[in-house]
C-alpha cells in the first residue's frame, strides 16, 4: 500500500499518474486533512484520505510531498510512527536525505525524489538519490514505482539540485515559451484557440525529434534554420536580447533556491 503525504498539485500529479498506470485506488492512501479536498480526491480517484499516522499503519511505501518548509513538522509527526519495515519516498525540492534521515530517527529507508508534473500523464521525469539505510532493494522498488509515471534516473545526491532546477522546474520553462508564442501569434492577429494548436503541437514535435535522434539541440536548431530566412531573423533577436544569458541565470536561480531550501 502506498500512502501520499501532502495531495497538492505534485502529490495529485502523483496520485493521477499511478491511478493512470496500473495501481487502483485499493492500492493508495492519501492524507489530506482539508476535508472539502479529501471528499473531492474521494469523488475524483476513489481514494481515501486519512491521517498521517493512520497512513504509516496501513501503508508500506510513504511519498512524502508536501512543501519543504513543512517537511520537518511532518517529519517529526512520522519519528517513531515509521520504521525500518517502511519506504520514505520525499519529493520535497532541497530537502536533503541527512535532513530526513535526521528527523525521522531509527533506520528508515529514505530516498530522495524529483519528479515533475507531466507524471500526470504518464510521461514525467523523475531523478532518484537514496538515503544511507536505503537498500538496493529499496531504490528498485522506487524506481519500480516511479517508473510507472515515467523516466527515472538515478544520481548522486549532490546532484539533485541542478535536477531541480532542469527537470523539476522544467515544465514551467516550457509553458512560459508556450506562453509567449500563443500571445505573440494572438497579437499577431491570429485566433487564440488556433495559436494554442500552432504552439503545442509543435512543442510536443520538437521535443519527440529531441528525444527520438539523440542529437544536440543546436543541430536540429541549425536544420530549422534556413540561410537568410525567417528563423535566423528570430534567434538573432533572442541572441541581441540576451535570451540565452537571462535563460541561464534563471536555471541558476532555481538550483540555488533549491540549495536554500535545504538550509531550512
Ligand atoms: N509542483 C511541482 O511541479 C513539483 C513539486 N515538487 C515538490 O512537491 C512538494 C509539494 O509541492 P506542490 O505540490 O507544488 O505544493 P502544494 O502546496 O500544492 O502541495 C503541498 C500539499 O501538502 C499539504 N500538507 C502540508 N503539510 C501537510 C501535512 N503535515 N500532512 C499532509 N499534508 C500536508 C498541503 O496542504 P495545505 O495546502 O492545506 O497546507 C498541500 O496540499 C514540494 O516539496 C515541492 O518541492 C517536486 C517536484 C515538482
Ligand atoms: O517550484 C518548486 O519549488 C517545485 C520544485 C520543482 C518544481 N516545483
Amino acid at each position: 500500500m502506498i500512502a501520499i503525504v501532502g495531495a497538492g498539485k505534485m502529490g495529485e500529479a502523483l496520485l493521477a499518474g499511478f491511478l493512470g498506470t496500473g495501481y487502483t485506488p485499493a492500492d493508495v492512501l492519501v492524507t489530506e486533512s482539508r476535508r472539502e479536498h479529501a471528499q473531492d480526491l474521494w469523488e475524483r480517484f476513489g481514494v481515501e484520505s486519512v491521517d498521517v499516522a493512520t497512513a504509516a499503519r496501513r501503508a508500506d511505501t510513504l511519498v512524502l510531498a508536501v512543501k519543504p518548509q513543512d517537511m520537518v513538522a511532518l517529519l517529526n509527526e512520522l519519528s517513531g510512527v515509521v520504521d525500518s519495515r517502511h519506504l520514505v519516498i520525499s519529493v520535497a525540492a532541497g530537502v536533503t536525505t541527512d535532513v530526513l534521515e535526521k528527523h525521522l530517527g531509527g533506520e528508515v529507508a529514505v530516498v530522495r525524489a524529483m519528479p515533475n508534473t507531466p507524471a500526470l500523464r504518464g510521461v514525467g521525469m523523475t531523478a532518484l538519490a537514496a538515503g544511507t539505510h536505503a537498500t538496493a532493494e529499496a531504490l528498485d522498488r522506487t524506481e519500480r514505482l516511479l517508473r510507472t509515471v515515467g523516466d527515472v534516473v538515478r544520481v548522486q545526491e549532490r546532484h539533485m539540485d541542478t535536477v531541480t532546477a532542469i527537470s523539476g522546474s522544467g515544465p514551467a520553462y516550457i509553458y512560459f515559451v508556450a506562453e509567449t508564442m500563443v500571445e505573440a501569434g494572438v497579437a499577431m492577429g491570429m485566433p487564440r484557440d488556433i495559436a494554442q494548436h500552432l504552439v503545442s503541437q509543435t512543442i510536443t514535435g520538437a521535443a519527440e525529434m529531441l528525444r527520438e535522434s539523440g542529437e544536440h539541440p543546436v543541430m536540429l536548431r541549425e536544420a530549422v534554420t534556413s540561410p537568410g530566412g525567417t528563423t535566423a531573423a528570430a534567434l538573432r533577436e533572442l541572441e541581441r536580447d540576451g535570451v540565452r544569458a537571462a535563460f541561464t541565470n534563471a536555471i541558476e536561480a532555481a538550483g540555488n533556491r533549491s540549495r536554500q531550501l535545504s538550509e531550512g
